[in-house]
Parts: structure tokens; C-alpha cells; sequence
């Protein structure tokens, strides 16, 4: 589903990624881990579009993305969610899902929508049932119409996943969603990943949840690939414990 392949990119003299490679198989959530300076927030950049690499591609889908806009990237289905949340604290929870399918519009401009066409009710019921499809997926829906700037940091991101899940993404990048949860949260956040059927590469300090919610986990340290493999064999792998786990 996603394959990077040979990816450098260099600040000044530091390669901040140098010749990454890694695939991630469809509907597999794959965790991206190394200490700090490994290069993790650079490939997350380079995945979403906000870089271009110095060498190397991104695929999706078997499709190159390397010189693909984000916006075009977000047509093909590719969604990212931040560190510090991004919710429209004004709006409701369930308002915030909609807004978040609304950019797509719902065809024949203001005239249908004043006219109240039967084909433009129809598309406002879909909406609204993949808004409580999604609200029911994220655990949001006894929170659906509290204001998102009322809740904790918690329930934000769930909402800003809710989000990012309104339109079915095929690929879903998740930049350190675990921080500001407290246990609690971060369990439940995982047992919600690891329900979708989306793919999803998710960049995280957290190593129990990189443990409990990854398929497939690759770890950098100083802008390489050391290991890649599943969390028991990233677990065991003498050269991820020497540079890493300690
Ligand atoms: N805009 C930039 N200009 C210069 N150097 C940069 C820039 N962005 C990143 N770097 C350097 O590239 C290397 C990789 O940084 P990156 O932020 O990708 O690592 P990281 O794994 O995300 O680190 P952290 O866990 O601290 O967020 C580091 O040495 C960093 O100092």
C-alpha cells in the first residue's frame, strides 16, 4: 500500500534520511520508532508530501507520489494528523466529522441546496450516518454534540481522528498520537487503530503502545532503516537494543 524506497534528504551536512526503505501492506498499522534526531519527523514529512526528498520515491498504491502536492496527496486518500490537535473548538463533535466530509461537496452548488433536490437530501443522509458510523468507531457518540474546545486533550484527538477517518482515508499518518494522553486514553486510542481497516503509519515515543498497536515496526537511528520486522522481533533484535532500547 505504502512503499518508500531510497529516501535521502539532507539539511547542510546532516542526512537527516539516508536511502530509506520500508513497505507497509494494506490495512497494517506500521509503527515508526528511533530516539530523538533519527529522522522520523523528516519521513513523515516526506510521506505527507511537506518535503521533497533528494533521492529516492513514495508510493501509494503502487502510484509515485514524490512530486505530488499535499492537497493532490489528500485527493488520493492520504490523511495526517498532528501533534497538537486540530479541531474546530467552536463546533460540535459530530459537526466537526461533517465539516471534515464537507470539502467535498455535494455537486450542483447553491441552486440543489436551495432547491433541496432529492439527490442532495440523499447525500446529507449519508452524511449523517457516516458521521455516526465514525463517531460509533471512535467511542465519540455519547459526546456528539459537546463542543470540541470543552473537551480534554483526550477526547480531541479522538475527534481529530474521527476526522481524519470521515472519508475512508487509504492511508493514515498519525504524528505522535499518544502525547497528552494519560493511560487510560492511550489504551483506548490504540484498541481504536487497531480496529480500522485503514492503513496507517503512526510516529510514536510511546513503546508500549508501538508494542500493543503495531503490525510491523521500522526503526531509524541517524536517518537509517536498522531494523524493521513485527514488535516481538523488533523486541529481540540485538542491534534496535544496542542502539536503542538500551
Ligand atoms: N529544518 C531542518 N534544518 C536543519 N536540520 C534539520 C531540520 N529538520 C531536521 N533536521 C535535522 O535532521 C535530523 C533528523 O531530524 P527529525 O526531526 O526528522 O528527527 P526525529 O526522529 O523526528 O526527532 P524527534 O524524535 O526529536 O522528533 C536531526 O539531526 C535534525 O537536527
Amino acid at each position: 500500500m505504502l512503499a518508500v524506497e531510497g529516501v535521502s534528504v539532507a539539511f547542510g551536512g546532516v542526512r537527516a534520511l539516508d536511502g530509506v526503505s520500508f513497505e507497509v501492506g494494506e490495512g497494517l498499522v506500521c509503527g515508526v520508532i528511533g530516539p530523538n534526531g533519527a529522522g522520523k519527523t523528516t519521513l513523515f514529512d516526506v510521506v505527507s508530501g511537506l518535503r521533497r526528498p533528494d533521492e529516492g520515491l513514495v508510493r501509494m498504491a503502487g502510484r509515485d507520489l514524490t512530486g505530488v502536492s499535499p492537497l493532490r496527496r489528500a485527493r488520493a486518500g492520504l490523511r495526517r494528523t498532528f501533534q497538537r490537535t486540530q479541531v474546530f473548538g467552536r463546533l460540535t463533535v459530530a459537526d466537526n466529522v461533517l465539516a471534515a466530509l464537507d470539502w467535498h461537496g455535494g455537486g450542483g452548488g447553491l441552486a440543489a441546496d436551495l432547491a433541496g433536490l432529492p439527490s442532495r437530501r440523499r447525500l446529507e443522509r449519508e452524511r449523517r450516518e457516516r458521521v455516526a458510523e465514525v463517531l460509533e468507531l471512535c467511542g465519540l457518540t455519547p459526546l456528539r454534540d459537546a463542543y470540541a474546545a470543552a473537551l480534554p486533550v483526550g477526547r480531541r484527538r479522538l475527534v481529530e481522528l474521527a476526522r481524519a477517518l470521515a472519508d475512508r482515508p487509504r492511508l493514515l499518518l498519525l504524528d505522535e498520537p499518544t502525547s497528552g494522553l494519560d493511560a487510560g486514553q492511550t489504551d483506548r486510542l490504540g484498541e481504536v487503530i487497531r480496529a480500522l481497516d485503514t492503513t496507517v503509519l503512526l510516529v510514536e515515543h510511546d513503546m508500549g503502545f508501538v508494542m500493543g498497536t503495531c503490525d510491523r515496526i521500522v526503526v531509524l537511528d541517524l536517518g537509517k532503516v536498522i531494523a524493521t520486522g513485527s514488535p516481538a522481533e523488533i523486541r529481540e533484535d540485538p542491534v534496535v537494543r544496542a542502539a536503542y532500547l538500551g
